[in-house]
């Protein structure tokens, strides 16, 4: 889970890269490029979030995909808490739940999809985790931020924004559901 982004006493708070409004029009065009790029695949559609906040997301996408297309899509969350390759390095964590749609994901367009992508570790697990739940006839990937510092062959398919870090820097994505606002800040430092 990320950690507070309180600052430090006579330090300014980070500025928001994303403030809310921005936050809405970038997934409102993810959830068109979604539309256009599924075409046809779109009926067979279903977005499942990584937790934490790649729960919240994809049913933010699937609610603009529905509202822009008039299709019903179904979402989900996929739990990769026991899939990480950094189990033991990260110390003890909840699991999350991992709840699919009734229809399952067996020949059906899974997007993966997450707040951040950094290393890729997380999408390698939930691609690990989504083999032992059925066979999507493909999956792809849809993030709000994509900084970069990818350590796996992993890229994203949707990319909310771009942003160009430093390793040495954090991205933090916070959404109403998780956190009271939206909005995406960098800070200095290390997650
Ligand atoms: O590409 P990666 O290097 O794997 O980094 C990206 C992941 O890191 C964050 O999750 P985190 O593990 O911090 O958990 P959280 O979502 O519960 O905050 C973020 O939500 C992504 O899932
Ligand atoms: O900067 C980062 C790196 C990994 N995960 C995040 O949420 N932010």
């Amino acid at each position: 889970m990320a950690s507070s982004t309180e600052p430090a006493p006579g330090q300014a708070a980070p500025a928001a890269l994303l403030a809310p409004a921005d936050v809405a029009r970038v997934v409102d065009r993810m959830a068109h490029q979604l539309i256009e790029k599924a075409g046809d695949a779109l009926a067979d559609l279903v977005l499942v979030g990584i937790p934490t906040r790649g729960a919240p997301l994809a049913r933010r996408l699937a609610a603009r995909v529905e509202a822009f297309s008039g299709a019903r899509v179904d979402t989900g969350t996929v739990d990769i808490t026991l899939y990480r390759d950094d189990l033991r390095l990260r110390g003890v964590r909840a699991l999350e739940d991992t709840v699919l749609p009734p229809a399952g994901i067996d020949g059906r367009l899974v997007v993966l999809v997450d707040d951040v992508l950094f290393s890729g570790r997380s999408v390698r697990a939930a691609l690990d985790a989504l083999r032992d739940l059925g066979r999507p006839r493909a999956v792809q990937l849809a993030v709000l931020v994509d900084r970069g510092h990818r350590e796996l062959p992993i890229r994203a398919d949707y990319v909310g924004k771009n942003v160009p870090t430093s390793r040495a820097q954090t991205v933090r994505v916070h959404l109403t559901e998780t956190d009271g606002t939206d909005e995406v800040l960098v800070t200095e430092g290390a997650a």
